[in-house]
């Protein structure tokens, strides 16, 4: 069996493991067990007939006196793309908005409040090909683009916020970025936020094309709570999701793109240990499949030119802030993961283990101001 082909870890452990055990590696793995939801059968037979998949789970938080619960619904959706990369530019868009329209269709029928899509959801991934064009065609305005106005037509008829993570073009200057639109359930784009840190690493060369993000570490206050998007390979760098925290985030989406043989051991990781040491959830989305390319390139490791990018996973999960998290969708389907959460937990957790009170963040901002000066003595004791 090659590694695509393998459909996910929780579907191996069910399949594998008798229940009690099961029960008891699931605790281990995934904390505290998720309630699963009662999705509504309308929902449920359109995933079936659109051929994605469909889960539900909730995260339960304690009642409380004086606040009454926040409990809200998040999407997170991972699709493959739907066009092969050399079909024309539009018709590969075009096609995108309607697969992941309908989507959010589903999202809706099961009382989804935020939704959030892959990062560059609208385009093959085809930065590892370092050619130019077509691929900077696929960028738009983050503001007046079609992208941005299919997606408020989607917010508004379905009150929905919608997170859509896109290659955006500045057109001023026709800087380019990689960006995640905010949309207000009004329908109204309540910002962006671009993304932070721009890898240099295996064929991930999208410091040709883009450049580290100039928006801060922004939270956006919406109806449904306050939201921020961490974007990709900003989730390696813990200070980033301790930035959007600082900032008030209660729920921090992680849009990504990345593949098995690079990231998977650290993806069940990296946004889970976020949401534990920031008190907040956090959502890890990848998108799935293997997209190929008309022309060869190579990694520049001595290896073959090769025409594709390597299996990207998929696995999208939320993780909450006392260590539990959601299954995973699949390694290799298109699939909507509806998760329901009462953000008092954020507090409740808070209150239990005071990360961020015990944290003594001035200290460690004056040992950090010096550490990064050119001029900096480690700290270092010899004999
Ligand atoms: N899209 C992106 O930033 N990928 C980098 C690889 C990774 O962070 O896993």
């Amino acid at each position: 069996m090659s590694a695509c082909e393998f459909e996910s870890l929780e579907k191996s452990l069910e399949t594998h493991l008798p229940e009690a055990e099961l029960r008891e590696v699931k605790r281990i793995l995934f904390g505290k067990e998720t309630r699963k939801l009662d999705l509504p059968s309308c929902a449920v037979d359109a995933a079936s007939e659109r051929d994605f998949e469909l889960k539900g789970y909730g995260f339960e938080a304690a009642q409380e006196q004086l606040r009454p619960p926040r409990r809200i619904r998040v999407g997170l959706i991972q699709h493959r793309i739907v066009l092969p990369t050399d079909a024309p530019i539009l018709d590969q868009i075009n096609a995108m908005h309607n697969r992941v329209g309908e989507m959010v269709e589903v999202a809706a029928m099961c009382g989804v409040n935020i939704i959030c899509f892959q990062e560059t959801w609208t385009m093959p991934f085809a930065f590892c090909t370092r050619e130019k064009h077509p691929w900077t065609e696929f960028a738009e305005s983050a503001e007046e683009g079609n992208t941005t106005r299919f997606c408020q037509e989607l917010a508004k008829k379905y009150n929905m916020v919608v997170v859509s993570p896109i290659l955006e073009r500045e057109e001023l200057h026709d800087t380019l970025w990689n960006t995640a639109v905010v949309i207000s359930n009004s329908g109204n784009v309540l910002g962006k936020s671009r993304k932070n840190h721009i890898p240099r690493v295996g064929d991930f060369n999208e410091s040709t094309y883009y450049m580290e993000g100039d928006t801060g570490h922004t939270v956006f206050q919406t109806q449904f709570g306050k939201i921020a998007v961490n974007i990709c390979y900003g989730r390696h760098h813990p200070l980033n999701w301790f930035m959007y925290s600082m900032n008030g985030a209660e729920i921090i989406f992680n849009p990504s793109a990345t593949v098995g043989a690079l990231s998977e051991p650290m993806w069940p990781i990296e946004a889970r240990n976020a949401a534990i040491a920031n008190h907040c959830f956090t959502c890890a989305i990848n998108r799935v499949g293997t997209e190929h390319f008309k022309s060869e390139f190579t990694s520049g490791d001595g290896k073959k030119a090769h025409h594709d990018f390597g299996h990207f996973y998929g696995s999208s999960y939320v993780a909450a802030p006392d260590g539990s998290r959601t299954p995973g969708l699949s390694r290799t389907s298109d699939g909507l993961l509806v998760v329901e959460m009462d953000l008092n937990l954020n507090r409740q957790i808070s209150d239990k283990w005071s990360f961020k009170m015990t944290g003594r963040y001035a200290e460690y901002a004056e040992k950090l101001t010096k550490a990064v000066t050119h001029d900096f003595k480690p700290n270092i004791v010899k004999e």
